[in-house]
């Protein structure tokens, strides 16, 4: 029997960012490994035209849920949903569920943020810095609370090379920078927001390191511990390997390169590539959650769930094994062919840029006003770039993170929790892996029917064709018009003309010497 499993039997437990990528994952493994938990709480705001039941509907009937169906068939009756906006007072929340919460609650993982990497430093520091403080006083005020579970991310100390698992300080107090910006004007506070994250390349980066100093300061009466994943991809085997719902870090990347929009990236080859599977990340979180709750450490422990030092891939492995899968199993409807350039220098990448992204939209959108349509590829291709660009900061350098508690974990767990709860990323064979994600991406973002890829395979030869006829096209072109103006280039010419001329003559009349 997994003790894990069984500590989370008839808890009530407390989730933020329960619809986000890492929540959902995060609920369903609790729901398919304790199906008898009490409750899950979930702080939902209602988004896009739906309530909270719609959102809750809409993911208890995903593909992601349906083993918890078989396994837990009232799971309906075990989730309860709390309307909360994180970034408003007391999260918004109704007087009722609030006394609902501070009586029942065990456990709390706190997972909500927002992740956007240029979100105003006004919103960031309210969701993952305010919005923390607060769950923290809650957290104070709850008799039954036995551990507090802080998502961070790997990256909250990028500015360092070697990060250990430990809250390092910031510049400047949280708390200043929470009261300053109560009484600071919009324009002000992003005027300021450059000289504030220094050496931090955004400011999602900067607020998470924020939002552990907070869980620092706040927990003294508490028993918290604090996650840094590094960049979370798509399940690596459960429920199903290759579940992933969103675009952001790698996937988007992903799509524009199998649909043949990003060919060339300023990425270095050989940095590392630290991806850490979502079921990995959660598997340590509800082993982090057990450890917390049950030995109670006296300080708070850091635990980091990354995979470089561990089980190494670099940037080169993964695009060549994406380039491959893409290959077997093409993308619908390619803009071109799929491709992938790797360079770290900033001539070529821009070189890359010019070539290979914005020549091809312009001509396809020269092709598209030509046919009496509304040009879109150029508008696409600057999205892609600019999100490319975003990102290349950390496509761009390794770091060291060490991984003494997260190893010191595993070495706690019993036989049968290191096989349930498994988070020993050095069973992760990286072919495979990187195999099933892209399979996910079109099939579970993309929605894409797998029926499709004969038709998918045939689209990418009709592209091969056009792209040797358009370059033979455009030599013939360029060649003539040298032709026409330069005498060196008919020189040229002429000598690869008499050249050949005499190299088939040669061949012809030393074939009729053998007969
Ligand atoms: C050579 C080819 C190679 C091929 C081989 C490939 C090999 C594999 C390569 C793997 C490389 C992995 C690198 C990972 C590095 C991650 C490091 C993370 C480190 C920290 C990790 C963390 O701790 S935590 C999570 C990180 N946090 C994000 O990862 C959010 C980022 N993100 C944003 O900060 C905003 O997204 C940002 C960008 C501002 C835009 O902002 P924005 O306002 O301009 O755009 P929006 O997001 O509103 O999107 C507007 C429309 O663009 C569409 N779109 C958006 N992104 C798109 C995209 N990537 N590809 C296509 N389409 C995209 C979207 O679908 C919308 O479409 P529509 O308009 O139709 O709805
Ligand atoms: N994904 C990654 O690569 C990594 C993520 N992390 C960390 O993991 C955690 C989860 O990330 P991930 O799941 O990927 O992110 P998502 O963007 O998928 O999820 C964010 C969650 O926060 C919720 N949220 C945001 N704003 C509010 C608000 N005002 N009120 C209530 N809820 C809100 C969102 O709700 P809604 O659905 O309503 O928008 C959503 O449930 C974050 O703390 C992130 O920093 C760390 C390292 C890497």
């Amino acid at each position: 029997m997994s003790m894990i499993a069984a500590f989370y039997g008839g808890k009530s437990i407390l989730i933020t960012g329960a619809t986000g990528f890492l929540g959902k994952v995060l609920m369903e493994k609790l729901f398919r490994t304790s199906p008898d938990l009490k409750v899950i709480y979930i702080l939902v705001r209602p988004k896009a035209g739906q309530t909270l039941q719609q959102r809750v509907f809409q993911i208890l009937n995903s593909k992601l849920f349906e083993k918890v169906k078989e396994v837990c068939p009232n799971v309906h009756e075990k989730i309860r949903a709390i309307y909360a906006d994180l970034s408003q007072n007391d999260f918004a929340i109704s007087k009722e569920d609030m006394q609902e919460l501070l009586s029942c609650t065990n456990i709390i993982f706190h997972c909500a943020a927002t992740v956007r990497f240029d979100d105003t430093l006004r919103h960031a520091v309210q969701l993952n810095v305010t919005a923390t403080r607060q769950l923290l006083l809650m957290a104070s005020q709850m008799p039954k609370l036995e551990a507090v579970i802080h998502i961070s991310t790997a990256y909250s100390n990028c500015n360092l090379k070697h990060i250990d698992e430990v809250i390092y300080p910031c510049p400047v107090e949280p708390k200043k920078i929470i009261d300053s910006l109560e009484w600071l004007d919009d324009a002000i506070i992003e005027e300021i927001a450059p000289k504030l994250i220094r050496d931090w390349p955004n400011i999602y980066t900067y607020t998470k390191a924020l939002g552990e100093m907070v869980v620092q300061q706040e927990s003294r009466s508490l028993t918290i511990a604090i996650i840094r994943p590094s960049i979370v991809g798509a399940t690596w085997q459960e429920p199903f390997p290759g579940w992933v719902d969103n675009i952001n870090g790698p996937n988007g990347l992903i799509i524009a390169a199998g649909k043949g929009f990003l060919r060339a990236l300023k990425a270095a080859p050989k940095a590392v590539a630290d991806l850490i599977p979502v079921d990995t990340v959660v598997n340590l979180m509800l082993a982090v959650g057990w450890y917390t709750a049950v030995h109670r450490p006296k300080s708070t422990l850091v635990y980091h769930s990354t995979s470089g030092n561990l089980n190494p891939c670099n940037w080169h492995k993964m695009g060549v094994q994406v380039l491959a899968t893409f290959e077997k199993i093409p993308l619908e409807r390619a803009f071109r062919r799929p491709y992938a350039n790797f360079t770290s220098n900033n001539f070529t990448s821009q070189y890359w840029n010019a070539v290979s992204h914005q020549a091809p939209a312009i001509i396809y959108d020269c092709y598209l006003r030509l046919t009496g349509r509304k040009p879109r590829m150029t508008k696409v291709m600057n999205q892609i770039l600019r999100t490319a660009s975003m990102l290349e900061y950390f496509l761009n350098r390794s770091w060291e993170w060490s991984t003494y508690n997260t190893e010191m974990l595993m070495s706690e767990l019993s036989p049968e929790d290191q096989r349930v709860f498994n988070f020993d990323v050095r069973q992760l064979n990286w072919l495979e892996y990187i195999e099933n994600y892209v399979l996910g991406v079109k099939k579970y973002l993309l929605k894409e029917d797998m029926a499709g890829i004969p038709e998918a395979k045939q689209h990418l030869k009709r592209l091969r064709n056009i792209h040797y006829l358009f370059n033979t096209a455009l030599f013939l072109i360029v060649w003539r018009l040298l032709i026409a103006r330069s005498q060196m280039a008919r020189n040229v010419w002429f000598f690869i003309v008499s050249f050949c001329y005499k190299f088939l003559s040669y061949f012809r009349a030393s074939s009729t010497l053998k007969v």
